[in-house]
């Protein structure tokens, strides 16, 4: 088993790039399924283990995928299948997005159920609430959904109950296929849905309103591929601005996109951190005392669910009592426990972590709970006294390009090794059967 070692108290200075958006590339690619001619070819594409999932996704419905030197070209003009197995969507619970494409291009999606995770139940029936405004007939049984149509789509009226983002997506991906006009409202506003909104409409779709409450889509007969360039990724720019900060650091994350980490640099801020904006990039100064505060995790623009982990590590650091609330996921805090064991003092009250710093962090062998929870804990063991083993790093590769081996480079003391010992790079699982996926590690 892999673990991440850490030995705390380095402060980290100097230049991190961020990565292209996971959040953003998945619905992008999935999207990509819709083109019935053409290639699409798409940009800055982090080498993440959910990358190479919906690749599978993808080539494994009959669509040519090539990924090479952060570039996926996707050729889906052949006649697709439009099933995705449990194997995948097990893995990747973004695989329901390829639901709407299919659905909208050939009236047909058979896709597995995701079922819950480690953060919660996370239904999809606003999704398929969507669905059946536009038309089509939806049964779930045996483990899936199966969606049909009869003809195309039809554009509807459709009132979101919450701002889902994957309903969002998914939604705006069948209605840009479908008959005539479709009205979402109660949208998700995040910048990925504005990214995915951009990639749709270079493919033919006329979409306006994307990053507002309501989506006006004019469906149109049919898409062809385009070229796209990821947005950067602001929970991984989000992640380096708390190591800067916890580390009491100075560090430039280039290419972090301020616009879309306003509430998160608010909070910094809060906390007696410096954050100024430069042409390159975003860079963060940790002070000598961080400042308890309060976060409430929202819907975009309100402070991101993805960023709650790893706040809560700088919390544990800052002086005063500070208080986590969650609204977004149910089950969101399995990450507290094993804080416990690096003997952080804080106390889980119904939706609130109550957490009374600075904490005297000791290092401890701890284990991911899930994607963000693994980037918490190698943050607080940043700070930690002694040395912090993280396991079950299946988590953070989904979402983190070689995470360890930036945080050296930016003055670390940490290594990522095998059950040997033996230091090892992060080299995702790829299955090169599948035909027509072919991909090139660096
Ligand atoms: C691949 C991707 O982009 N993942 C992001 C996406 O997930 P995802 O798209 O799954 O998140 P949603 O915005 O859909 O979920 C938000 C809340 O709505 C609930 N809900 C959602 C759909 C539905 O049909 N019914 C329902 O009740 C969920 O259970 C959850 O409590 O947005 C989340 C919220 O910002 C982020 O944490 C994830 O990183
Ligand atoms: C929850 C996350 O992702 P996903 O929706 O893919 O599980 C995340 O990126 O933190």
């Amino acid at each position: 088993m892999e673990k991440i070692i850490v030995r705390g108290g380095h402060q980290l200075n100097g230049t991190v790039r961020v990565e292209g958006a996971k959040n953003a590339v998945l619905p992008v690619l999935a999207a990509s399924l819709i083109a019935s001619e053409g290639k699409s070819v798409i940009s800055d594409v982090p080498e993440l283990a959910d990358v190479y999932t919906i690749n599978q996704v993808l080539s494994n419905m009959n669509a040519d995928v090539h990924f090479e030197n952060n570039t996926v070209t996707v050729d889906a003009s052949k006649k697709l299948k439009t099933e995705a197995p449990f194997e995948y969507v097990r893995k990747m619970r973004a695989s329901v997005l390829v639901l709407g494409p299919l659905l909208a291009r050939y009236g047909h999606a058979n896709v597995a159920m995701p079922g819950g995770c480690a953060i919660g139940s996370r239904p999809i029936d606003l999704h398929l609430k969507g669905f059946e405004a536009m038309g089509a007939e939806v049964h779930v049984g045996n483990g899936f959904v199966e969606a049909h149509v009869n003809g195309r789509l039809k554009g509807a009226k459709i009132y979101l109950d919450m701002p889902s983002v994957g309903a969002t997506e998914n939604i705006m991906m069948a209605a840009a296929l479908a008959e005539g006009k479709t009205i979402l409202e109660n949208c998700a506003k995040e910048p990925e849905i504005v990214d995915l909104a951009n990639y749709l409409n270079k493919m033919g779709a006329k979409i306006v309103g994307a990053g507002t409450e309501t989506i006006r889509i004019e469906g149109v007969e049919k898409l062809h591929g385009t070229e796209h360039t990821i947005i950067p990724d602001r929970v991984e720019a989000g992640t380096f601005m708390v190591a800067a900060a916890i580390t009491g650091g100075n560090v430039l994350i280039e290419n972090a996109e301020s616009e879309h980490l306003r509430s998160v640099i608010s909070k910094l801020e809060e906390m007696d951190v410096t954050v100024k904006e430069e042409n390159d990039g975003i860079r963060v100064i940790g002070p000598k005392q961080l400042k308890a505060t309060d976060i409430k995790t929202l819907p975009h623009p309100g402070f991101p669910t993805d960023m709650q982990s790893q706040m809560m590590s700088l919390m544990l650091c800052a002086e005063g009592t500070s208080v986590i609330t969650e609204t977004v996921f149910e089950n969101r805090f399995m990450h507290v426990e094993e804080f416990r064991r690096m003997n952080a003092k804080m106390k889980i009250e119904g939706r609130s972590v109550f957490i009374e710093g600075p904490s005297d962090l000791q290092g401890a062998e701890v284990a991911a709970t899930d994607l963000r929870a693994a980037a918490a804990l190698i943050l607080a063991g940043l700070r930690a006294d002694g040395y912090t083993r993280i396991t079950e790093l299946k988590h953070l590769d989904r979402g983190y390009v070689n995470f360890a081996g930036k945080l050296a480079q930016l003055g670390a003391d940490i290594d990522r090794v095998d059950q040997h010992g033996n230091t090892v790079n992060p080299v995702v699982e790829v299955d090169f059967q599948d035909k027509g996926f072919v991909a090139k590690l660096s």
